[in-house]
């Protein structure tokens, strides 16, 4: 049997840090959704007893280190699957790059194999099966739009942001997350109003979204990174509603309603940076598949 899935890549609308924990993680407060820019997963039943994944990608392993192999192991492990799977993924979402690829990739495949091999399971369960790959992957297995808490595994659904585009510019860098968490000093960091942005998306206003974005992060990633700041006064030069890093970055987004105010972000930013998207924001979970 075969069956395909959608990755898609998330942004951070807003990312608060609270505090470091003792299990080194840091409770975070963060508004995440999904966008129109996604790999793709192929799942095909096998009978031998094996996990095999052709990642046609220089830029990710091929082995266990990749998520979506990790997924896949937990899966068989955790249901007990006796047969095996291939995976076939197909990246089209930058790596390394705050957007959350690789969770949503493992994501994808505890999806999808539990539809593959007819499990009895919900999405929470999954999503804890996912906790256990990486913060981000819970969020991941949901979808749509959602506000995460805890260190992002705890996860209570939002509606969806007004439509609009997103444009997305991602430096030539990758940033490691542990870093720039590492990195972090939460007093001096800037916090976002959470409550606020959680207040735009119930009441849908567009502008008041855009007013509220915000990432405690986005200071640490600056100081490593000044390009990034750059790309963020190149995207509001060009006429975009709101701009911010999303997650550890180094990924640059904007916000902007109609698609010709887009495509002119867009070109003005080919001229900085070789990396740009213009996509729409998701947000629901029915696209996901
Ligand atoms: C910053 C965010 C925002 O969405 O995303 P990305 O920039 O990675 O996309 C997330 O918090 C990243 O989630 P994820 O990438 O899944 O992180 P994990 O693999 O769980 O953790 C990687 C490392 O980041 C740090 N970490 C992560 C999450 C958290 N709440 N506190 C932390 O301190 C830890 O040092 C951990 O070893
Ligand atoms: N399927 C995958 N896709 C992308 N990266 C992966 C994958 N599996 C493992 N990785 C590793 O995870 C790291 C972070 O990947 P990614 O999820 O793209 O970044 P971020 O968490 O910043 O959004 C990379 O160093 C990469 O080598």
């Amino acid at each position: 049997m075969y069956i395909m899935e959608k990755a898609p890549a998330k942004i951070n609308l807003s990312l608060d840090v609270l505090h470091k924990r003792k299990d080194g993680f840091h409770e975070v407060e963060m508004v995440m959704t999904t966008i129109d820019l996604a790999d793709r997963i192929e799942l095909t039943s096998l009978k031998k007893n094996k996990i095999v994944l052709e990642a046609e990608s220089r830029y990710v392993p091929n082995d266990e280190r990749n998520l979506a192999y990790l997924a896949a192991k937990k899966m068989k492990k955790h249901y007990s699957i006796t047969g095996g799977v291939h995976i076939k993924l197909t990246k089209h979402v930058p790596v390394a790059a705050g957007l959350a690829g690789g969770s949503s990739d493992a994501a994808a495949v505890l999806r999808g194999m539990a539809r593959l091999f007819d499990l009895d399971t919900t999405p929470g369960e999954l999503a804890e099966i996912g906790a256990e790959i990486g913060s981000d992957v819970s969020f991941c297995v949901h979808g749509g739009t959602a506000l995460a808490t805890g260190r992002g595994e705890k996860i209570e659904e939002l509606p969806a942001p007004p439509p609009c585009w997103v444009v997305l510019a991602k430096p030539p860098i990758g940033v490691s997350t542990k870093t720039i968490y590492q990195a972090l000093d939460i007093k001096e960091a800037g916090h976002p109003d959470t409550s606020s942005m959680v207040e735009a998306l119930r009441t849908g206003d567009y502008e008041k979204m855009c007013q509220s974005v915000g990432n405690t992060l986005e200071g640490v990633t600056v100081r490593l990174y000044p390009e990034v700041a750059q790309l963020k006064e190149h995207m509001l030069q060009a006429g975009a509603d709101t701009s911010l890093m999303s997650g550890s970055g180094p990924t640059v987004f904007s916000l902007v309603e109609p698609d010709v105010k887009a495509r002119r972000i867009c070109n003005h930013l080919k001229g900085f940076c070789d990396e740009v998207y213009m996509v729409r924001v998701l947000g629901t979970k029915e696209t996901l598949d």
